[in-house]
């Protein structure tokens, strides 16, 4: 048994390194194979902390079920899961936005019928406030092929540079949603473990403004 006391979820995949720069720098002791090992639990030699290696989209379950007590997530990945966890610093990395788009022909075919997208209920939210009827194809990936080989009319999707939207000859039509990446915490955790936690976020906030701090 971890002698750890503090979980962190840590999202594989494209925030990765960022997260784990941001925590470097917030005085967390990872060790050099972290980036890139198999392994999927580290536990920290000399701090009592314990990091967990997960899918993106699966650490605001990790955290809401209280595996983790942390965890670091895309805004985008927490808005769709809508899992109970508190969100509580916006660490600045993987920033992106959402966006509706689709072929240029198709930007004032109102409403549309068929929107593809790996976020349905983003989609279908933003689609509700606007008192827009839409039919969602949810997709996992290669978003942008939908409107092009006809299967929707149009995409809810992440846009970074917007070399795959104009690689695939689309456009934006509209904007939803400012993302970055945030650090998240399991209620129940941050109750019992508050003082500990407090600390975290405090060097997380500093590591985010560019503050290289030790851990106490
Ligand atoms: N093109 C992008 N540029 C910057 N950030 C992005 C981009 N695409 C996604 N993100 C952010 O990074 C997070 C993780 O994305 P990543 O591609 O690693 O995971 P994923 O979508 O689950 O990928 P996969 O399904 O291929 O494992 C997203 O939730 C989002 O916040
Ligand atoms: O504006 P850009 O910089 O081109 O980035 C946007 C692309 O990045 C994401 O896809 P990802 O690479 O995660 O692949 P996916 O098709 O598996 O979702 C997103 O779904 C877009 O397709």
């Amino acid at each position: 048994m971890s002698k750890s006391v503090i979980t962190i979820a840590m999202p594989k995949g494209r925030i990765f390194g960022d997260a784990c720069q941001l925590l470097r720098n917030a005085g967390f002791q990872l060790p050099d194979t972290f980036e890139t090992t198999r392994k999927l639990i580290f536990d920290l030699e000399s701090e009592p902390f314990r990091f967990i290696l997960a899918k993106p989209v699966d650490v605001p379950a990790y955290v809401e079920y209280g595996a983790a007590d942390l965890g670091i997530a895309g805004k985008d990945v927490l808005l769709e899961s809508g899992r109970d966890v508190y969100e509580m610093v916006d660490l600045g990395i993987s920033k992106c936005h959402m966006a509706v788009a689709g072929l240029p022909e198709r930007q004032n075919r109102h409403p549309f019928l068929k929107i593809a997208t790996k976020y349905p209920n983003i989609a279908s939210d933003f689609y509700r406030k606007r008192g827009e009827q839409v039919d969602l194809i949810a997709l996992n990936g290669s978003i942008e092929l939908a409107p092009i080989v006809g299967l929707a009319d149009a995409i809810v999707d992440i846009v970074s540079s917007g070399q795959t939207l104009k690689d695939n000859g689309l456009v934006e039509f509209d904007r939803l949603l400012e993302i970055s990446s945030r650090l998240i915490v399991n209620p129940v955790s941050y109750r019992l473990k508050k003082s500990l936690i407090d600390q975290i976020v405090e060097k997380m906030i500093r590591a985010t403004e560019g503050t290289k701090v030790g851990m106490d």
